[in-house]
């Protein structure tokens, strides 16, 4: 759907320069989803692996975010191959709700009411971001830190929206609750892409 450098916002590697590969294609769902326009996968030109492969590598850093849409809705293993090839580090953004497909250095799996995530993804991901948007979804979220490895990290990310009234919550929930971390989507507050 659409490609860009710029630096990492949310999560565990959050600040970091990453080039973006949004992929085309979501059916979770989601109602406060922030990039509705990338559901439909036909909308959007298709892009050759080896031409998506030098516009990441046209620049400085050698971090890849695979995103989307739903990016396990299409079979990520030629890409990520290329892209290793290429000498990047490949890192996905996806709700779990399809089989993975790829190599990965990092996994980031943010788990969808509308579209369960399947266990096998979960238990893969070295990060675990849930998105809150109301006092319940502390709650799912301890539902599904049980489900993911001991090392996996978790976060807590306010749903842009609801920013200024779940902050409040989340603060004190890590608080009580150290093994969560804050998640800020902090492109959005730099006013980059
Ligand atoms: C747009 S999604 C694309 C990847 C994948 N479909 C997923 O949901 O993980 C990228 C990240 O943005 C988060 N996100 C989407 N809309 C959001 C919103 N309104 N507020 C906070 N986070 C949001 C998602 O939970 C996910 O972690
Ligand atoms: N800067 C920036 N960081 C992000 N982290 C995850 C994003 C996404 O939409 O997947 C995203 C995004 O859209 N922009
Ligand atoms: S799964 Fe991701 S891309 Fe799909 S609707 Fe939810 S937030 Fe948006
Ligand atoms: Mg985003």
């Amino acid at each position: 759907m659409e490609q860009f450098y710029t630096i990492q916002g949310e999560g565990y590697n959050t600040g970091r320069a990453a080039y973006f590969l949004r992929l085309g294609g979501c059916d979770v769902g989601c109602v406060w989803c922030d990039v509705k326009e990338s559901w439909d996968a036909d909308a959007h030109p298709r892009v050759a692996i080896p031409d998506m492969v030098a516009a990441a590598t046209a620049h400085a850093g050698r971090n890849v975010v695979i995103t989307g849409g739903e990016p396990l809705m299409h079979d990520l293993t030629q890409l990520t191959a290329a892209l290793h090839a290429a000498g990047c580090q490949n890192w996905i953004e996806t709700s779990g709700a399809y089989p993975l497909t790829g190599q990965w250095d990092w996994i980031c799996v943010s788990p969808k009411k509308f579209k369960a995530p399947l266990p096998s993804v979960l238990q893969q991901a070295h990060e675990l971001k849930i998105i809150v948007f109301n006092k319940s979804d502390f709650q799912w979220a301890e539902q599904h830190a049980a489900l993911v490895g001991e090392h996996t990290r978790l976060y807590l990310q306010p749903e842009w929206s609801k920013a200024s009234q779940m902050m409040p919550l989340i603060v004190d929930y890590v608080k009580e609750n150290p093994r969560w971390q804050v998640s800020l989507q902090t492109h959005k507050y730099l006013d980059i892409p």
